[in-house]
């Protein structure tokens, strides 16, 4: 089964880094003229230049803005109206006690992790259904199912990203449009080396710190390892493609077993 996305738009929202990055490679790499999106212009051009390095011959635009704005959502639509698969990846999480956590961080966790996808599904969708062809889908995260008590509000918002994911395939039924959700698992990135090291002693060798952090964090996962970046890209290539024609509405877990092994 060879994915090939030769000749449509992708775009990939937080694509500077961690997941996004490996996302927008492997988009790139499956023929996909890819548009990479940061808030900063140096950060932007550097994950253009790495994706070019890495898949040659790579169509890559830039994109700076910051997409959990309604400015930064105008900018996207005034400067690539038009695109076929929008990855809504970008999202923020960290540590915060429960009952410690103000009106204004919730809010701040709605607007970045949830309304940012819903402003961007609005923008883009009713072209796709136009054209009779798009693929939509949202990073979810494990947390949606099981709310850490660490990070209550990045939990919930997740949670009602899912419900995001459902509401927009019911919109899209029948046009040809699929939206799904990817639910990761914890994957191996920056912002997790710093949530591992936060919750667990920071003098630890990183590898321990891991294996500490599973072992305690996630008892459940039948992985007991961080997911890498790539293991998330490959799904999202593989729901970005023609062939995952009948996989809509639904959330797909790379989870490393975690989720269907405590609420299956
Ligand atoms: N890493 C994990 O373990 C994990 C697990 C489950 C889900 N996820 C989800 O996957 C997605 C990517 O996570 P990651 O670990 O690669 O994170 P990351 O922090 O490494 O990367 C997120 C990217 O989004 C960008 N970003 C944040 N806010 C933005 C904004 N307003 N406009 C534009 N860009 C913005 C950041 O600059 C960064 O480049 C997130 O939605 C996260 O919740 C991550």
């Amino acid at each position: 089964m060879k994915l090939d996305l030769t000749g449509t738009t992708a775009l990939v929202t937080g694509s500077t880094q961690g997941i996004g990055l490996a996302i927008a490679t492997g988009l790139a790499d499956a023929g996909a003229h890819v548009i990479v999106n940061g808030r900063r212009a140096e950060s932007a051009d550097a994950a253009a230049e790495a994706i070019r390095s890495a898949v040659a011959g790579a169509q890559v635009a830039t994109l700076v803005a910051d997409l959990a704005t309604e400015e930064g959502a105008g900018t996207a639509a005034e400067l690539f109206p038009d695109v076929d698969i929008l990855i809504n990846n970008l999202g923020i999480f960290g540590s915060q006690d429960a009952l410690e956590i103000s009106d204004d961080e919730w809010r701040r966790y709605f607007e970045t992790n949830v309304l940012s996808a819903v402003r961007l599904t609005r923008t883009y969708l009713p072209r796709m259904m136009e054209r009779g062809w798009g693929r939509v889908q949202y990073i979810a995260s494990d947390s949606a199912f099981v709310t850490p008590i660490e990070m209550i509000h990045y939990g919930v918002s997740k949670t009602a990203l899912l419900g995001v994911s459902r509401g927009f395939a019911k919109v899209a039924a029948g046009s040809g449009v699929t939206v799904n959700s990817v639910i990761a698992g914890p994957t191996h990135t920056g912002g997790v080396e710093d949530l591992v090291y936060e919750l667990i002693d920071r003098s630890v060798p990183w590898d321990e710190a891991q294996r500490r952090f599973m072992a305690e964090h996630r008892p459940q996962s039948l992985l007991q390892r961080l997911i890498e970046p790539e293991e998330i890209s490959n799904m999202v290539v593989y729901l970005s493609s023609r062939q995952a024609s009948a996989t809509t509405g639904g959330a797909v877990r790379v989870d490393g077993g975690y989720v269907d092994s405590i609420a299956p």
